[in-house]
């Protein structure tokens, strides 16, 4: 694994003279900025009753980083987990439930509890706080996706934070997102935020779990490539649910759409926060921003059905870039039409990438593994062509 040095966008040097990545001057500089604090982060076990619970000391610490960086002239959004951490304690629970009902239940009582408790935190520094509960619904769906994108614009133009969190109480298994750094990034994409802030337990991104020996901080990300070889625990904390391959991918979701990273310690909050942040893991933007079209059909859209590919296809459309042909084509799932977004599975049933179909489902059978020109005038053009499709990031490669 190579520890590649950032420097999208120009460089520069920090107070101490240490040389600075054009990523970090560029989330120094950010004028928008999305930050995402996990559970772990706002909780501990000596603020719990029973088990963890609430831990104002670490919240406010949090809030008084956020706050400094709005005196600095920034709109800050923040995406808060904690909801079923906080709502642990008052019903008396020791640790965070497996079935949905009752994580619903937890969430219920601790969002109340968070809630209260960031706008009490935030009035210290006489700023106000909104609270934004989202289901993948609200942006999944291109219409509500805009209501949120006007609400959140019309939240900052008031001088308001936002506190975004997943809706979870009302969330069915089906529309979950189910981790909020995932959530964290659509939400950078939907304010069109200029970085993203992830912060955890973790100082930095490990070259393995930081909890052995050999593991070393990696400074800078500067490619997806880089992250091969790199080894995540894909389970959370006791109290969290994403774990760092969910983090990994929420920055890569965030930096294919142009917007530069930071993963770091909640308790590094404010120097993360600061004009020229030295502290975490820095990941570059990618260098050509990804479409608002194709970054809805990458990350939010759902999807009408699947194709499954052969390997050889598979190489040329995510590999190669090249348009998806009939002949690749093993068998489809879905009745879908011309239009609709498809999933393209490799051999295994992975989702690969995703598309906008160019056929409708009742024209495959008579099209699947011919090539085109046996094909009649009609039905002789790609089933997903180049420009209609992208390969879905993943944090594979990224064995636990
Ligand atoms: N390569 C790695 N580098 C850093 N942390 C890692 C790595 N692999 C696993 N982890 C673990 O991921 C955890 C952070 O994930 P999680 O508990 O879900 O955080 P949060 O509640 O902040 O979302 C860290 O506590 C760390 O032990
Ligand atoms: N929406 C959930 C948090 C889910 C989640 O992603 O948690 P975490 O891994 O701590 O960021 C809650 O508020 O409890």
């Amino acid at each position: 694994m190579t520890v590649a040095t950032a420097s999208r966008g120009r460089d520069g040097v920090a107070a101490d003279g240490v040389p600075l990545s054009g990523t970090r001057v560029a989330i120094g500089r950010a004028r928008t900025i999305v930050v995402k604090v996990g559970s772990s982060s706002l909780t501990s076990a000596s603020a719990g009753r029973s088990g963890r619970g609430l831990d104002q000391a670490r919240l406010d610490a949090l809030v008084d980083a956020l706050a400094a960086r709005v005196r600095a002239g920034s709109q800050v959004v923040l995406v808060s987990s904690g909801a079923i951490a906080a709502g642990l304690g008052p019903l008396g629970l020791r640790r965070r439930p497996r079935d949905l009902a009752t994580q619903q239940a937890a969430a219920s009582v601790g969002q109340q509890l968070l809630a209260q408790r960031y706008a009490d935190s935030f009035g210290r520094h006489d700023l106000t706080v909104g609270q934004v509960l989202l289901t993948s619904d609200d942006v999944v769906r291109r219409a509500h996706y805009r209501n949120a994108q006007r609400t959140f614009g019309k939240l900052l133009s008031f001088g308001v934070v936002p506190v975004v969190n997943e809706n979870d109480t009302v969330a069915t298994a089906e529309i979950r997102f189910g981790d909020n750094d995932r959530l964290a990034a659509l939400v950078a994409h939907c304010v069109g935020a200029d970085a993203l802030v992830l912060l955890s337990d973790v100082d930095a991104l490990y070259t393995g779990h930081p909890g052995l020996p050999d593991s070393r901080p990696i400074p800078e990300v500067a490619d997806a490539a880089e992250l091969v070889g790199v080894g995540v625990a894909q389970r959370g904390s006791d109290v969290g649910t994403g774990g760092m391959e969910s983090k990994l991918t929420s920055a890569l979701t965030a930096t294919g759409a142009g917007i530069p990273v930071l993963l770091t310690s909640a308790e590094q909050a404010a120097a993360a926060l600061v004009a020229d942040p030295v502290v975490g893991t820095a990941f570059a933007p990618a260098e050509r921003r990804t479409s608002a079209r194709m970054f809805w059909l990458q990350h939010a859209a759902t999807s009408s059905g699947s194709l499954s590919l052969d390997a050889g296809a598979v190489a040329a459309v995510v590999g190669r870039r090249k348009s998806l042909l009939p002949a690749g084509i093993t068998a489809f799932f879905g009745d879908f039409e011309s239009g609709d977004v498809v999933d393209l599975l490799d051999p295994d049933g992975r989702v690969v990438a995703r598309g906008f179909v160019g056929h409708d489902a009742a024209e495959l059978p008579e099209m699947m593994g011919r090539s085109l020109s046996a094909l009649p005038d009609r039905l002789r053009h790609p089933v997903v062509h180049a420009d209609d499709l992208i390969a879905v990031p993943s944090a594979e490669g990224v064995p636990s």
